[in-house]
């Protein structure tokens, strides 16, 4: 028996275990127990230390009787999806599963196993970590705890790794957690290090070459505009600044600097994108696993490739997603080369607003949005979406249409900030994203607006143009013949976004065998990823599926559905025998 195979036992209803979450009962026979709901078979996983153990040895020690074996998992027997979804469709059906997926940014608001948690039962998809921020010993712990509450609780939330870029900012202000900076005063921004605190008014910058940069007469902004200085006077190392807007200044804010209206590139245009540091956190997250890299300040598709082909030579199995961060000028003149390098884009509208002048971010969204789905990439809607929501438990109105708007334009995910990373109402704040999100899409298939989008044809091979066709015409079926739901099997994951692609009205049951696919997918509008070894008999699949489901009381006899797969290229449409 391989090390990490799983075997499905059904235990009896009266067994003690079946109201435990403690993975310890059974360890002592090298098995791992993992009940998930009350009413389904309780799953022994093998573990490491003992790898070798006979299932059919493990002694009946009168604490629980095992009924029946199905075998190991590569014959015929579990099925993982995510326990909250599953909970989510046995409770409301298949119409109100939620199609936006939310991915929320861990930090010191959010980094317990209790808050983690929190989150995950809330309806977070994807837990992201910002290395601008923390240590790596600090996001370790968090991607650990994740992984713990996935295994105990059946979560499957995804894991970003975003990194920090070589843009400008500023240091971590000595410790504190935030600064003012009032109307006229004079601060000093400096590329001088400190080895203990900074002197009063003084804000260290990361760049070295900041100093040399910038003119008298320059307007500088942190944070996009957040806090204006106006630059007075540059010597040496120090350039003194007049607070020209007050506001509240954060450790490590982005600084920009604009002449006569324009931003200015000097030589930190000539950085390069991902920094030494970002190297080193880059082999971190590939040797943690991360699902995502989020790459920040991507220029051009060049760098996407680059990393790509470094993850590959590096991690020759692991299959990490390279996610473009779409936040400077030089991504929005490459967009589509980038998109088409990239396995996904974020619109990230922090620093985007910080380059471009803010009136010209919605139409940058929306464009990039559509875009990403016409080339068939995921894409995630980022920055202030609930910005109040930091300190207030309700939304603005103004909060609220912007959530909507997203979600309208019908962008894979949204994400959390400061309102998950370091706000008050963490959760208060993905619960105005659920349902905001439910409420829209809701909207969407009740009153069907135009959509006016064309889905180009992408395919590149003669092969992958039948793929495509199958998905949009299984999804024009599925909403013409209003199924339940499209099971889609996938290897790789492109068939399944192929379907997310056409925003069908019924959720996407995507069934593939890896781990790593499966995670990825959880990325992807409308999709419900669930493991499941499969072979390429569809007759059996199916079969096997619909037994599994049923037994789970995630489908029932009479359900409709549209079945398609890469291995073999047909659309069937049936009811659940
Ligand atoms: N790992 C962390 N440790 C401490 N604070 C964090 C961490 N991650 C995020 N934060 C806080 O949350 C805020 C919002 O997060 P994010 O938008 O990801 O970063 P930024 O504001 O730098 O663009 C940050 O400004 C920072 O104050
Ligand atoms: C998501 C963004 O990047 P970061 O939070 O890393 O600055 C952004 O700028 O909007
Ligand atoms: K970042
Ligand atoms: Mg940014």
């Amino acid at each position: 028996m391989a090390s990490s195979q799983a075997l499905n036992f059904f235990v009896s209803r009266n067994s003690p275990f079946l109201n435990t979450s403690k993975p310890s009962l059974a360890s002592n026979f090298g098995f791992i127990l993992k009940p998930l709901l009350s009413t389904s078979p309780l799953i022994l996983k093998c573990s490491l230390s003992s790898p070798n153990l006979d299932p059919l040895t493990i002694p009946n020690n009168g604490q629980f009787s095992v009924v029946s074996k199905n075998g190991p998992a590569s014959d015929t027997s579990a099925i993982e999806v995510d326990s909250v979804t599953e909970a989510e469709l046995k409770e409301n059906g298949f119409r109100s599963t939620r199609r936006t997926k939310l991915v929320c940014t861990i930090g010191p608001a959010t980094c317990s196993s209790e808050q983690l948690e929190a989150l995950a039962v809330g309806g977070m998809n994807v837990a992201r970590i910002n290395m601008c921020h923390g240590t790596r010993e600090w996001h370790k712990g968090v991607i650990e705890r994740v992984r713990e509450l996935n295994e105990e609780k059946g979560f499957a939330v995804a894991i970003m790794m975003d990194t920090e870029g070589s843009e400008i900012h500023m240091g971590d202000l000595g410790g504190t957690s935030s600064a003012k900076a009032e109307d006229g005063e004079v601060w000093t921004f400096t590329v001088r290090g400190f080895n203990s605190s900074c002197p009063e008014r003084t804000i260290s910058v990361n760049y070295d070459g900041f100093a040399e940069d910038v003119k008298v007469g320059d307007e500088l902004l942190v944070d996009g505009g957040m806090v204006r200085f106006e630059v007075i006077e540059t010597i040496g190392p120090d350039v003194k600044c007049k607070c020209t807007d007050p506001g509240l200044l954060l450790p490590r804010a982005n600084l920009t600097f604009w002449r006569d209206g324009k931003l200015v590139r000097e030589r930190n245009a000539m950085l390069p994108t991902i920094s030494s540091k970002d190297w080193l956190d880059i082999d971190f997250g590939i040797a943690e696993g991360v699902d995502f890299i989020a790459v920040s300040f991507v220029k051009s598709a060049e760098v996407i490739n680059h990393l790509k082909s470094y993850i590959k030579a590096r991690a020759r199995d692991s299959d990490i997603a390279v996610i473009a961060k779409i936040e400077s000028i030089d991504s929005l003149k490459n967009l589509e080369e980038i998109i088409l390098a990239s396995d996904g884009i974020m619109v990230a509208r922090g620093d985007l607003g910080a380059q471009i002048p803010l009136e010209q971010v919605p139409s940058a969204q929306q464009r990039i949005v559509q875009l990403c789905r016409q080339l068939n990439t995921p894409v995630i809607v980022a920055s202030q979406l609930l910005e109040s929501m930091i300190e207030y438990p309700t939304p603005t109105r103004a909060e609220v249409a912007d959530v909507s708007e997203a979600v309208r334009q019908r962008s894979d995910a949204l994400m959390l900030s400061g309102e998950s990373a370091m706000g008050q109402y963490p959760e208060k704040a993905l619960t105005v994203l659920r349902s905001v999100s439910l409420r829209i899409e809701r909207w969407w298939r009740e009153q069907k607006p135009q959509e006016g989008l064309d889905l180009p044809n992408i395919a590149s091979s003669f092969t992958d143009t039948i793929s495509e066709e199958i998905c949009n015409s299984a999804a024009k079926m599925a909403n013409n013949l209003g199924v339940d739901a499209i099971f889609v099997y996938t290897k790789t994951g492109h068939m399944a976004s192929l379907v997310s692609r056409c925003r069908p009205d019924c959720p996407i049951f995507a069934f593939t065998s890896t781990i790593s696919v499966r995670r990825r997918l959880n990325l992807q509008w409308g999709l419900i990823p669930f493991r499941l070894s499969f072979s390429d008999d569809m007759e059996n699949n199916l079969n096997k599926t619909f037994g599994l489901l049923k037994a789970r009381g995630m489908i029932k006899s009479g359900d409709l559905v549209i079945a398609v797969s890469d291995m073999l290229q047909s659309v069937q449409v049936m009811n659940v025998p």
